[in-house]
């Protein structure tokens, strides 16, 4: 890889089963998607660091000889195992002007870089010179994994910057993947980002954002599906925000409200991950309309009871109707309160129902598309993979 810098990416994820659950060390199943979180470097020289998140409205510039002086001040002995403290993220806010009870997207993501960058740099190196620039194909806060996918992004670009990773790319490549060791790493920091921004993640998100495919999720320990079928599935935004930090904290104080009701509750969420992985498991790689009335009901009874634990939305009612009158069935994916909803679209949908489905939920101020599953994980590209649309955002961001 040329000194001049890096380019890497990571897919957000769907996850089509085990929501919240997971928090509670039941399983998830998540899918990657085929839209990504980019992240530039540029070793810039000159003792600064520039951070541009266009996404979230953040422009940023320290001196490195600051940054020093601020690490040393928060420097415990950083690990990738080791959670930020509240002493740490306190330091850190005051330092950037962030108020101690600050929720807001560009002060979540300041926050995020500074303990990544800062922790990263103590246990691997210096404080790098550089400019980094993220942006992304994915809603922020929208329940399509934003915040792993630009953790995962940066756990990435500060190992490598730190030279903790290789670089995989030969010449000639335009992408290249790293080695099951280095993406552990990459996950595990990645994973500490996660806890800034979330409080208290699974790390459900960061693994797929990291490893790709589909995969089962249960207390860190990650299982690729034995086989997966192509799933077609329409993604609805309801574009109703929320925050996933908000979401998981309610469904924590509900379950120690109402232990004896709720826990049978995640019980059940947790059998139906199981049911879908043996359905997806036994299903042929392609579609075979069969399997789908399984799935179907499977996503009906999960979505009745993500409601039950708190996370629903009248927003996501309607969606669950409008695709009902057409025949499909849909349910929340990732925190709820809003954000997303997914549909299955089993082979046998007419083009006409699936059409008249999407109308519909447009007419509702919702938007919708289709998009591929099973994307690869954290991608380092050549940076003339940069296409010119690109380029030209990021001269503007
Ligand atoms: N492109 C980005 N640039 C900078 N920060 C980002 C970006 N995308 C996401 N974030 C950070 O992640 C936060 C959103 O995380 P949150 O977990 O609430 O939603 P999500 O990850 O999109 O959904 P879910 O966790 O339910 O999948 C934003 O508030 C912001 O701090
Ligand atoms: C709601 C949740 O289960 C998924 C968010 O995408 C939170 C988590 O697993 O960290
Ligand atoms: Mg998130």
């Amino acid at each position: 890889m040329p000194e001049r810098g890096l380019l890497v990416s990571a897919p957000g994820k769907v996850i089509l089963h085990g929501e919240h659950a997971v928090v509670h060390g039941k399983a998830a199943l998540a899918v990657a998607l085929g839209l990504r979180t980019f992240l530039r470097l540029r070793h810039g020289g000159g003792g600064r660091l520039c951070v541009r998140l266009p996404g979230v409205g953040v422009r940023r510039e320290w001196d490195v000889a600051e940054l020093r002086v601020l690490r040393d001040r928060i420097a415990a002995d950083f690990d990738e195992s080791k959670s930020p403290s509240v002493e740490q993220l306190d330091v850190l806010k005051e330092f950037a002007g962030i108020a101690a009870d600050a929720s807001a997207p560009d002060s979540l993501a300041i926050l995020a870089f500074l303990y990544m960058c800062l922790a990263i740099s103590a246990k691997y190196g210096d404080v790098p010179s550089v400019d980094i620039v993220v942006w992304s194909e994915l809603p922020t806060g929208a329940g399509l994994g934003s915040s792993a996918a630009y953790a995962v992004c940066l756990a990435a670009a500060l190992l490598h910057a730190c030279r903790a990773i290789s670089c995989p790319l030969k010449d000639g490549e335009a992408t290249a993947r790293w080695t099951e060791e280095e993406m552990t790493l990459i996950n595990s920091w990645a994973f500490q980002g996660e806890r800034v921004i979330h409080g208290n993640p699974s790390g459900v998100d960061n693994a797929v954002g990291t490893w790709g495919g589909a995969l089962r999720y249960q207390s860190g320990k990650i299982t690729s599906l034995k086989r997966v079928p192509t799933l077609r599935i329409l993604l609805t935004n309801t574009k109703v925000p929320r925050s996933t930090k908000v979401l998981v904290a309610g469904v924590k104080e509900k379950i120690l409200k109402f232990p004896a009701i709720m826990n049978p509750v995640l019980d059940s969420i947790d059998a139906i991950s199981q049911e879908c992985q043996s359905v997806l498991e036994a299903m042929p790689t392609n579609p075979s309309p069969e399997y789908y009335p399984v799935l179907e009901e499977l996503f009906d009874i999960n979505q009745h009871h993500l409601n039950v634990i708190g996370v629903g939305h009248p927003s996501l009612d309607r969606l669950c109707r409008v695709t009902a009158s057409h025949g499909l069935h849909s349910k929340l994916t990732g925190a709820g309160g809003g954000g997303c909803g997914i549909t299955l679209l089993p082979p046998d949908a007419t083009p006409l129902a699936v059409e008249a489905a999407k109308r519909d939920l447009c007419a509702c101020g919702f938007e919708c598309w289709e998009t591929d599953i099973g994307a690869p994980g954290v991608t380092l590209h050549s940076s003339s993979s940069l296409n010119a649309e690109v380029l030209h955002a990021l001269a503007e961001s």
